[in-house]
């Protein structure tokens, strides 16, 4: 195996498989590091795993919701079926499938723990001792992703805790849960294992998803209180301890205690640059790396990193924490280094082939709980903390001819968030059953600035879910 390539990507997550990918389709070589598997967390222990955990519920929840359908209920969720299903999602823990792709793309895989050791220089220690350099003639790209974020509450390492990475893996469900945060990750698996017949407690500093509209966040709380989980919100747990039973106690803030079998911290991400040699090119080691509008790595005084050869993208540059606008930063990254290397000019403007604008204006996101929140770009506070002048149009969901026939008693809400100045919408946010799929028109519509006057003529079929479209714009009427 040769030691020089074009390009060398260290970490094979679902973000640096498409770098790697897009440097191959434009001509040049690349080497992709892993020390894990290759697929990255996402595949195994975040997104794919977590969603199957959710879908057997959400589908038996939807024929609930049909008299008929119920009917035909004969018992109750098969958890042992859950589990297993869940397994083969996450390929039994096994890359051999993403391996074969890589190698049927052009990609040299080196398996290892990889440090930068300099410009260009990538040092890899294998499992079994093997140590080899590579080096790279154009960039490297940083796609180490990010790890589950310890909390410092003293007794924490007395008590049987979880991260998300054992909850997406686990094989039962504990008779007791607790959760200690109440965003992306504590609400989805709260509303996982709560259907998996654990006794949920969740703990949360602010109220639920703080980042969401305040009217999703309401829906999605009355819910999980709905399915039997007890939220506690507006406390912290201070501190941990073990019970004489083995079981764990946590101290809340408001001097109250709850007991659990197991404790998930679901309190954020850290990244993983703890060991990857950023002293070597002159930056800080265990931080997030912040990155220009075109994915190069900036020295920690902002200014441009040397000639620019260092990029990171996904997770590790925490523009947008989601597989698939650290898959879209991919793309644009990997066409940007092949034109380099072609003496072509990236073009890194907003909106260009090069940029990651979409990051900034339009992150679509769907949390799968029940009822799902589906959100792109700006929520209406987020569009007043940027300074623009927005107005906002709600429509009650469960109005809609398409959700009343899709299960009886719908309950659900959008939100459109519009520019005054431009007359666009710059943000969406539904929250409801099945919301999952209409998000993608929002981003559209965001992205392509689609001039409300020319939306009017984006005719929603009846009777669907996504007649609400037509319902916001009726609300706002036509006169602005
Ligand atoms: C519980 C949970 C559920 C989630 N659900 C969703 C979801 O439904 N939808 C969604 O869009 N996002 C979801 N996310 C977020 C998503 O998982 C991440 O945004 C995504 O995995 C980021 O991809 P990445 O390639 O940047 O990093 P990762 O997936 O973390 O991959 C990084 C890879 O780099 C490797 N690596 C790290 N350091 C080194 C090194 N020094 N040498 C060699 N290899 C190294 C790691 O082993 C890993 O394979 C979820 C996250 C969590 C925690
Ligand atoms: N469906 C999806 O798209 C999906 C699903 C899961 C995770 N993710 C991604 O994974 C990332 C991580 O999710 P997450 O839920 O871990 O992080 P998060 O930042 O969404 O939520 C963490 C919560 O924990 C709270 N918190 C922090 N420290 C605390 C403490 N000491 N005590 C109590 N509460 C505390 C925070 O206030 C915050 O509300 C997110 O960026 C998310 O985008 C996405």
């Amino acid at each position: 195996m040769t030691n020089v390539y074009d390009v060398i990507v260290i970490g094979a997550g679902p973000v640096g498989e498409n770098v790697a990918d897009r440097i191959v389709r434009g001509g040049l070589t690349a080497a992709i590091v892993e020390r894990e598997l290759v697929g990255g967390e996402c595949s195994y222990w975040a997104c794919m795993p977590t969603k199957a955990l959710l879908r057997d519920a959400a589908a038996l929840r939807a024929a609930r919701a049909l008299p008929a359908a119920r009917a035909a209920i004969t018992g109750p969720l098969d958890t042992a079926e859950v589990f297993a299903r869940r397994n083969r999602f996450a390929s039994q823990w096994k890359d051999a499938g993403q391996v074969d792709w890589l190698h049927s793309a052009g990609i040299d895989l080196v398996r290892g723990h990889g440090r930068l050791s300099g410009p260009r220089r990538v040092h890899v220690r294998g499992d079994d001792g093997g140590e080899v350099e590579l080096r790279a003639r154009h960039a490297v790209v940083v796609a180490t992703g990010s790890s589950a974020l310890r909390p410092a509450i003293p007794g924490l390492d007395q008590i049987p805790t979880w991260t998300s990475r054992e909850a997406a893996s686990a094989d039962s469900a504990p008779e007791r849960l607790a959760i200690i945060g109440g965003g992306v990750v504590g609400t989805e698996l709260a509303t996982a294992y709560s259907a998996l017949g654990s006794g949920v407690t969740l703990v949360s500093r602010t109220r639920l998803l703080p980042g969401v509209e305040e009217f999703a966040s309401e829906h999605v709380t009355a819910a999980l209180e709905e399915a039997g989980v007890t939220t506690r919100t507006g406390v912290d747990a201070v501190a941990a301890r073990c019970g004489r039973t083995g079981a764990a106690l946590l101290e809340l803030s408001d001097g109250t205690t709850v007991e659990a079998d197991r404790v998930l911290l679901a309190v954020g991400r850290a990244p993983n640059t703890g060991d990857i040699g950023l002293d070597t090119v002159g930056l800080t080691p265990g931080a997030w790396l912040t990155v220009g509008q075109d994915l190069r790595v900036l020295a920690d005084d902002g200014a441009q990193l040397d000639d620019g050869w260092l990029y990171a993208a996904g997770d590790v540059n925490r523009r947008a924490q989601l597989t698939h606008h650290g898959k879209y930063q991919a793309r644009a990254l990997g066409d940007a280094v092949a034109a380099r290397a072609a003496g072509e000019d990236a073009d890194t403007s907003p909106w260009g082939r090069h940029a990651s604008t979409a990051d900034e204006h339009a992150t679509a996101q769907v949390i799968f709980t029940a009822p799902e929140i589906a959100t792109v770009g700006h929520t209406a506070a987020s569009a007043e903390a940027h300074g623009l002048s927005t107005r906002v149009v709600d429509h009650d969901l469960g109005a809609v001819a398409g959700a009343a026939l899709h299960a009886d008693g719908y309950t659900g809400r959008a939100r459109m968030v519009i520019d005054n100045d431009r007359n666009v919408v710059v943000g969406f946010t539904a929250v409801g059953f099945d919301v999952a799929e209409i998000l993608h028109a929002a981003t559209i519509a965001i992205t392509g600035e689609v001039p409300l006057d020319r939306l009017w003529h984006a005719v929603p079929a009846f009777p669907t879910i996504s007649e609400v479209w037509l319902r916001l714009l009726e609300t706002d009427g036509r006169d602005h």
